[in-house]
């Protein structure tokens, strides 16, 4: 089991937004603005979304961590501590996914 975290990555993250463009990609992606990384963001999603589909679960742990790594970047961007994400995740545990979505249909 790695002990290695969602938060050890935002550390890095927030670390390497700070350096030169040319010599790190998160610096590159930060300095590239909002709406390049949300792209690449999604591009990684769509990735991750045909390894899902094709089974080739090799490729969806990639794909996977690319996915994590560049929302990471996003939430940078924002502003949004991954703390944030948690809260409202553990806040989500009080009730089921499906009793959520039915809470917020019409009657
Ligand atoms: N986890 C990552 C990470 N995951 C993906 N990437 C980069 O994201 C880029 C993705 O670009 P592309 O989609 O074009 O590349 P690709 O997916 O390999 O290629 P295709 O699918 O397009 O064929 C690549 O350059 C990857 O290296 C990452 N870059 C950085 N990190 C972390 O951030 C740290 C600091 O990195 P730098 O900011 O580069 O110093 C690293 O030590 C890692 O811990």
């Amino acid at each position: 089991m790695t002990e290695f975290t969602l938060t050890d990555l935002e550390s890095i993250v927030a670390t390497r937004a700070t350096a030169r463009p040319d010599e790190s990609w998160t610096a590159k992606l930060v300095a590239g603005g909002q709406s390049k990384a949300a792209k690449k963001l999604g591009e990684e999603a769509v990735e991750t979304v045909i390894a899902a589909i094709k089974d080739d679960r090799e490729n969806l742990v990639y794909e996977s961590a690319d996915l994590l790594y560049h929302l990471m970047v996003v939430l940078k961007i924002a502003d949004i501590p991954l703390e944030a994400v948690m809260q409202e995740l553990q806040r989500r545990t009080a009730q089921t996914g499906l009793s959520e979505k039915a809470s917020r249909q019409d009657p």
